[in-house]
């Protein structure tokens, strides 16, 4: 059998090698899974050839990345990349905002699934948990959708402002102190997270939380106004679904416009935007980002992991 040797926290423990890990490990730098397998299994083959008995993990990737190298250069990047976000000492909190519809829940996933993070949160389950707390007579837009929270302001705001926004701010700044909540206990225990929904909105998370380094913030946009009606469509065909597209339908001018708002908030406080046409794109794009930030040098830990 061959062993891998790893290093947490300065001691040392040794595991069977595995081809399902590594595997997996190379369809998250989107390998093909078949393919992964059998790269894996060349991997094990060609450690037996040479004879070795124990390998230490960082000698394990090396020969993983010269092989990938050799085969897909795309690949071996991508295998790069999640290797050293893996290994930083700080956990990563990645907020994935965006009007109702635009895709923050199948892109959270995604990433989620790509970089191994075991934690992903939706604020529409923060919101959930916020409405068990009060009532709605202390704050009744909370008990609202989103983009109908207008409907419950206590006082009507003045006609020139634009009342849908108003409603969309009330609620939204509402169920931020539940997002940060989970944000700052995530950062206490240093687990990775990726929450999503439509209350990350850039501006209403404490500064402090959002600047820091292992904190990234993405909010996803679709111009094509019929292409992000179809995402309703795609939404309520899949048959778990319980949100009845006519409500969408009905309500699609006010998610339009918080759409808008969430574009100017982005701007305002230069979060990246990213127009979610294709899902790899945006995952790209997501993981592109973020390694610009986070998994530098001085980011990853001493100790072999
Ligand atoms: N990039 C994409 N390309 C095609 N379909 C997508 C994409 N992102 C999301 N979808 C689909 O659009 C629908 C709405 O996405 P969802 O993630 O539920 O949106 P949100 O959580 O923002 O409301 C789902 O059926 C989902 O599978
Ligand atoms: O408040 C809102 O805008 C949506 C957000 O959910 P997503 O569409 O982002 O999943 O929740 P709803 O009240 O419609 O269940």
């Amino acid at each position: 059998m061959i062993m891998v040797e790893g290093e947490v926290s300065g001691k040392k423990y040794r595991e069977p090698f595995s081809k399902g890990v590594l595997a997996r490990s190379l369809t998250r730098a989107e390998m093909d899974p078949n393919k992964a397998y059998t790269f894996a299994s060349q991997i094990e083959a060609h450690l037996r050839k040479e004879g070795i008995k124990v390998i230490s993990l960082d000698d394990l990737v090396g020969i993983v990345r010269a092989r990938l190298k050799e085969e897909n250069e795309e690949v071996a990047e991508k295998y790069g990349l999640w290797k050293r976000i893996r290994t930083c000492k700080e956990p990563l909190i990645i907020l994935i905002g965006g009007a109702s519809g635009v895709g923050t829940s199948s892109i959270a996933f995604e990433v989620a699934n790509r970089l191994g993070i075991r934690n992903m949160t939706s604020t529409d389950i923060i919101r959930e948990v916020m409405r068990k707390m009060v009532s709605k007579e202390l704050l009744p837009t909370l008990f609202e959708s989103s983009y109908t929270a207008y409907k419950s302001l206590r006082i009507p705001p003045s006609p020139e402002l634009d009342e849908v926004i108003i409603g969309f701010r009330d609620h939204v700044d509402t169920v931020s102190v539940g997002v940060e909540a989970v944000i700052e206990r995530a950062l206490k225990e240093g687990v990775s997270i990726v929450i999503e929904g439509v209350h990350i909105v850039p501006g209403f998370i404490n500064e402090e939380l959002v600047s820091k380094h292992n904190v990234a913030m993405f909010v996803l946009t679709l111009q094509d106004e019929e292409v992000h009606k179809g995402r309703f469509y795609s939404r309520c065909r899949q048959l778990w679904a319980r949100r009845p597209l006519k409500r969408y339908m009905n309500y699609f001018g006010a998610i339009r416009k918080t759409h808008k708002y969430f574009e100017n908030q982005a701007q305002k406080y230069d979060i990246p935007v990213i127009e979610n046409i294709d899902v790899t794109t945006t995952i790209d794009c997501i993981i592109e980002t973020i390694t610009k930030t986070y998994g530098r040098e001085e980011d990853v830990r001493e100790t072999k992991s």
